[in-house]
């Protein structure tokens, strides 16, 4: 199963940093290590970028490819429509997409109370930290198998 963690925001994509590498590379530090506690069933694409249409083609892809979707979209999370469109044709193909944040934005500035991204969610983590990629490829991997098996079971479904 295939599950495509797409992260914004520089914390994430620093060199040497503690999150996903840019383009498809190797996770560094303490995200690795919590990933690599995960069902070794599940492979975990990285894609990072601080550039809104690349967030967007990257949800595409999933679209296309039907893999479940991890995204951390940083502060685009408060204004994109257009990447909250984006989000919407995964979850309206029946793909998971799981919508993360390391802190608790609601907790933060005004302006991060409101996520115009939530609404077309599957499901939200916030404020775990790394941990929140963690138990957000595991929800998204979760969803996909349970559908996968209702879909096995009844292939009207
Ligand atoms: O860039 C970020 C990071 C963030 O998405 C998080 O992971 O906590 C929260 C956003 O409000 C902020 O703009």
């Amino acid at each position: 199963m295939t599950i495509v963690l797409v992260a914004s925001g520089r914390d994430h994509g620093r060199p040497g940093g503690r999150g996903p590498t840019t383009g498809a590379g190797d996770p560094a530090g303490e995200l690795r290590v919590a990933l690599e506690s995960l069902d070794p069933a599940i492979t975990v694409l990285f894609r990072q970028t601080d550039d809104e249409a690349e967030l967007i083609s990257w949800l595409f892809e999933a679209v296309e490819a039907g893999w479940g979707v991890v995204l951390n979209p940083a502060a685009f999370t408060h204004y994109s429509y257009a990447l909250r469109d984006a989000a919407a044709l995964v979850t309206e193909a029946g793909l998971p997409l799981i919508e993360v944040h390391l802190t608790n934005p609601t907790s933060r500035d005004d302006f991060r109370r409101a996520s115009v991204v939530s609404a077309v969610s599957t499901g939200l983590i916030t404020g775990l930290g790394f941990d929140s990629y963690r138990f957000a490829v595991r929800a998204a991997a979760d969803r996909a198998a349970v559908r996968a098996a209702v879909r096995a079971a009844s292939p009207t479904a």
